[in-house]
């Protein structure tokens, strides 16, 4: 089995670091010459990884076409406003019978495609060979080798178990199905949810409103994801109600940060400056109210995070906002 990563930010790096360690032969393309020349030499990346160690089986290459060179499994790990374009360009080195793998959370800004829909569009694959992975992975914690679980997720089961035997490593285990909607919704819906906790986090309130907002936060991606076929077990499994609950108790969370960011003043120009990575909630809070729209599913937290990003809304009302918002039954659906 031979892996090529494309992109080598923080999470690209890490999990191609998972793969080398569950002996899986991987290369990673990294975009500047410095990240592969220090990943070949020194085994780090400290743009992204500052002092962690990678495996020295873990080459590196800024020529994509050497990466790609005999893959079995292409890991995809660009920003997902970008990933079109340089797909694109990947294309006609793609070995054809090779497993695409999207580990993107986020949704295209425009088309409203999620990532393996870009993927199946723009590469010209079918369903088959396109797999996602999500779950409760904050980088940091897994490049530091500490216990984590995921969900590799293809609409076929082969592909699906043979993407869980390429990354399951002594620290970091896949567990597979083949509801790639679902694992896809909820990784992008739980950057929203964190943006959201990390201004509540700003504002200085407490764990009932934390507490709150991933209870509700989960009810409202399900509802969307339900609405757009989901199996809704996905919403209480790693890739649904885990990240969530990782990515809005986590300060490493760079949406979460992203919100802290705005609760504090920022003005969201001013907030993505400061994280300097890649917080997708920035631009698939648009995307995902689109979807909510057209799928008639109710995002009441999704929409204050909209107002907030965009300026309509102060951070001061956005709780307001959604306290004053008519009383319900908890259980209800889409209507
Ligand atoms: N960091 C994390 O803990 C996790 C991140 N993710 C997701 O993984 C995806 C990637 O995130 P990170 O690696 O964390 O982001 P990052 O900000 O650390 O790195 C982004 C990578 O994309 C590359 N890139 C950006 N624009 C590009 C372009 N036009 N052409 C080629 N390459 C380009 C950058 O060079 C960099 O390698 C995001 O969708 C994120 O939500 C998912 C799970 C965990
Ligand atoms: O997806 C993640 C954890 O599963 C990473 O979250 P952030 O992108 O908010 O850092």
């Amino acid at each position: 089995m031979k892996a090529a990563v494309l992109g080598a930010g923080s999470w690209g790096t890490t999990f191609a670091q998972v793969l080398a360690d569950a002996d899986t032969a991987v290369t990673i393309w990294a975009r500047r010459a410095e990240i592969a020349e220090s990943i070949n030499g020194l085994h780090m990346n400290p743009r992204y990884l500052p002092g962690i160690t990678l495996p020295s089986a873990l080459a590196a290459t800024t020529d994509v076409a050497a990466a790609l060179d005999g893959a079995d499994l292409v890991v995809l790990s660009v920003t997902a406003q970008t990933l079109r374009a340089c797909l694109t360009e990947w294309t006609p080195l793609i070995p054809p019978d090779a497993l695409l793998v999207s580990l993107m959370k986020g949704i295209e800004l425009g088309s409203c495609k999620r990532m393996s829909e870009v993927i199946m569009e723009t590469a010209g694959v079918p369903d088959s060979r396109v797999a996602v992975v999500s779950g409760p992975n904050l980088a940091r914690e897994i490049a530091e080798r500490q216990m984590a679980a995921s969900v590799v997720a293809c609409t076929d089961e082969h592909s699906a178990r043979m993407l869980q035997r390429a990354c399951h490593s002594g620290y970091f285990r896949p567990y597979w199905n083949t509801d790639v909607i679902g694992c896809e919704l909820g990784g992008t819906v739980k950057n929203i949810i964190a943006l959201a906790v990390g201004i509540a986090v700003a504002l200085g309130l407490g764990d009932n409103t934390k507490a709150t907002l991933i209870t509700r936060g989960l009810a409202e991606m399900a509802r969307l994801g339900e609405a757009m076929g989901a199996d809704p077990r996905t919403f209480a499994g790693l890739a649904g109600m885990g990240d969530l609950v990782a990515t809005c108790s986590s300060p490493l969370s760079r949406n979460r940060r992203f919100g802290e960011y705005l609760g504090q003043g920022l003005s969201t120009a001013q907030a993505l400056e400061m994280i300097t990575q890649t917080a997708e909630s920035a631009t698939s809070y648009a995307p995902v109210l689109e979807l909510a729209r057209k799928f008639g599913a109710e995002m009441p937290i999704t929409e204050v995070v909209a107002a907030v990003i965009t300026g309509r809304l102060s951070v001061a009302d956005a709780a307001a906002a959604l306290a004053a918002r008519s009383a319900k039954p908890e259980w209800y659906g889409s209507e």
